[in-house]
């Protein structure tokens, strides 16, 4: 698979808070990557950074920063605008944030969609039925039809290489959200898609994506196939996450894993929570070796 994303080295900060520190992983063509980790601990930034959409006061940096080759840090402003609405496909969290509350949905779609061929779109989604209704606004739809509204007009109507999905589904009951997930993965093979799947949700991830990146206080601590991470992870955090899953016990269960917890300022971020913690732990952040960062595995299978 060509390497579509090279991110090394990524950090980020806002006024007195480290969100993002360094950062590195790269993403294929037609894969799903997915970033999981806690509330708070980066996810959104790495995408904020990504796209260049930082709120006021907040600083990226980063070693390398590549869409396909072109190293985005050379970019302009107005160039990045033009890639973010050519190349680059954003799915927000809630749909209702995208979209105008009051101008009817159909109105904003032709708006968006260009020279797409709206109906046909709307067929490949299965909502030819909102050619149907041009006064209605969007909160006379559903969050599920909405979400697969935005997802026509972020991949299917500008066909970008790269998709970025913030935590895509988290307002959608579980039927809806399998639909979303189902019309995902039926782009990326037809389009090629590369995707950026953000969550919080292992049970999502292991649906949807083929590699994972596990953050943990702006670290991503472990990266891995999907399949590598369920069944042989190696960091204690991802540990304690697995084992939080319904129907499994362990060190995860007692730590509220999903629940966001204590962050080292200083040494491995982990560290308050480390059912493995060394005296090391807590003087030195560890260097990532063979993409897990943690004194007590150092990488080891
Ligand atoms: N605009 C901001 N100003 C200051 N700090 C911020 C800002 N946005 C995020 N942060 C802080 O940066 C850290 C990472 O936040 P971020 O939203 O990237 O995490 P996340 O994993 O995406 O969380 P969530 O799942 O809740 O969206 C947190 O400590 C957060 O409080």
């Amino acid at each position: 698979m060509t390497e579509l994303l090279a991110v090394s080295g990524l950090h980020v900060d806002y006024p007195g808070v480290r969100a993002v520190h360094d950062v590195s992983f790269t993403l294929r063509q037609g894969e799903v990557f997915g970033l999981v980790g806690e509330s708070g601990s980066g996810k959104s930034s790495v995408c904020a950074a990504l796209t260049r959409v930082l709120p006021p006061g907040a600083r990226m940096t980063a070693e390398a920063v590549r869409l396909d080759g072109q190293a985005l840090s050379d970019l302009t402003d107005e160039q990045m605008r033009r890639l973010r609405a050519t190349r680059i496909g954003v799915i927000p969290q809630r749909p209702m944030t995208s979209l105008s509350p009051v101008t009817p949905v159909l109105r904003q779609l032709r708006w968006h969609a260009g020279d797409a061929d709206l109906p046909a779109l709307l067929g490949q989604v299965g909502l030819r039925a909102v050619l149907d209704r041009p006064r209605d606004a969007p909160h006379r739809f559903s969050g599920g039809q909405l979400q697969r509204l935005l997802i026509l007009l972020a991949a299917l109507a500008r066909q970008p290489d790269l998709l970025i999905a913030d935590e895509p589904t988290t307002t959608l009951d579980p039927t809806v959200q399998a639909q979303v997930l189902r019309l995902l993965l039926d782009l990326r093979d037809r389009l090629r898609l590369a995707i950026l799947y953000v969550t919080h949700d292992l049970a999502v991830v292991a649906q949807v994506c083929d590699r994972v990146g596990v953050m943990y206080g702006g670290r991503l601590v472990e990266t891995g196939t999907t399949e590598q991470i369920f069944t042989s992870p190696r960091h204690p955090y991802t540990r304690a996450l697995l084992s939080a899953l319904p129907g499994r016990t362990g060190a995860g269960s007692r730590l509220g894993a999903l629940a966001p917890g204590p962050v080292a300022r200083h040494g491995c971020p982990f560290a308050p929570r480390c059912p493995v913690v060394m005296d090391v732990c807590a003087a030195q952040d560890p260097q990532p070796v063979l993409d897990v960062r943690c004194h007590h595995t150092k990488g080891t299978p």
